[in-house]
């Protein structure tokens, strides 16, 4: 397991950690998902040994991290850090050798990343006349090359085309195959939903949701209510008992029902409106999810 234990960390008077708790089993992919500025890059970067913790550790199998361990995690860190006058492939390799594999050796595992990557045609290129994108491929490759024992991502997927999403998915998803945990932040929820075995958010200095998305819709309480009027005026359903509007866009109105509420009452209500299209309970996806964990709990009593 690879384990983050009661991590705390504050810049001066910003409390940014106060106590991040989840762990990565090995093999499994974990989407670490959170509002800008919540905390993400800070706790990965005490994985790296790059912040130092107040109080906390990051454990793996059992024992805190070190140098020695540190070198067989594949990073890639938020602020990208390449060499832009380097070559494409000379780049990867020049990342393998650093992580201990012999010169042959990184040569090769440096061909066959670029090319996984969808680079070869560039591979003689300097990075720095390479698209975002691109360089964000080498970045990858960089972190894949040394045959990694862990993996810890920032944002990975950011600015990736879908061929780039595709090629990168693959890649991980063998790497967790292979038994490798993998960890990475994102702001792609879709991704994350169709990806990750595990998903944690952090909020306000805590995980406040972590497990299986089908577990966090359990624990938010269920199903919602989607229904189409496409004539109704607007705001329709607000007065209505027993509900909350989780959203509404022309008509395509979403609802979470208290667990007494009556779905008919709601049917006819929309039917006095207008024609109904769409009446249906769906699952909240991932995005919806990490609005409600997100969103500031209000004291009871007090008016949103
Ligand atoms: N070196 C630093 N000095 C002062 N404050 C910092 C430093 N590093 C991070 N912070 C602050 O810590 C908070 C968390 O930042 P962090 O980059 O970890 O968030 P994040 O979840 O990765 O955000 P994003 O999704 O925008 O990348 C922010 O308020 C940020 O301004």
């Amino acid at each position: 397991m690879l384990e983050f234990d009661g991590l705390r960390k504050s810049f001066g008077s910003n409390q940014v950690l106060s106590g991040v708790t989840f762990a990565v089993a090995p093999g499994s992919m974990f989407g670490f998902c959170g509002a800008n500025g919540s905390g993400k890059t800070t706790t990965m970067r005490i994985a790296m040994g790059l912040v130092r913790a107040e109080a906390g550790e990051v454990r793996w199998h059992g024992r805190p991290l070190d140098g020695e361990v540190r070198r067989r995690i594949g990073y890639m860190p938020e602020e990208r850090g390449l060499y832009p006058k380097m070559k494409v492939a000379e780049q990867v390799a020049y990342f393998a050798r650093l992580h201990g594999l012999d010169s042959g050796a990184a040569a090769r595992a440096a061909t066959e990343w670029v090319d996984r990557l969808g680079l070869g045609e560039r591979r003689g290129d300097p990075v720095e006349k390479l698209s975002l994108g691109n360089q964000q491929r080498v970045q990858l490759a960089a972190a894949l090359v040394s045959r990694p024992e862990m993996l810890i991502l920032d944002e990975p997927f950011s600015g990736l085309d879908p061929v780039g999403v595709d090629a990168l998915a693959e890649a991980l998803l063998e790497q967790c195959r292979a038994g490798v945990p993998v960890l990475f932040s994102s702001h792609q929820l879709d991704l994350v939903e169709r990806l990750c075995d595990s998903v944690g958010i952090l909020a306000r200095g805590e995980m406040v949701a972590v497990g299986t998305v089908e577990q966090l819709r359990r624990q938010e309480g269920g199903r919602l209510l989607r229904v189409v009027v496409p004539d109704a005026p607007p705001h329709w359903a607000a007065e209505l008992p027993g509900l909350r509007v989780v959203s509404e866009q022309a008509g395509d109105t979403l609802l979470d029902l208290d667990g007494g509420a009556d779905d008919q009452a709601v049917l006819a209500a929309a039917l006095a409106t207008g024609r109904v299209t769409h009446f249906a309970w769906r699952e909240p996806t991932l995005v919806e999810l990490f609005r409600e964990a997100v969103a500031v709990p209000t004291a009871p009593g007090v008016a949103a």
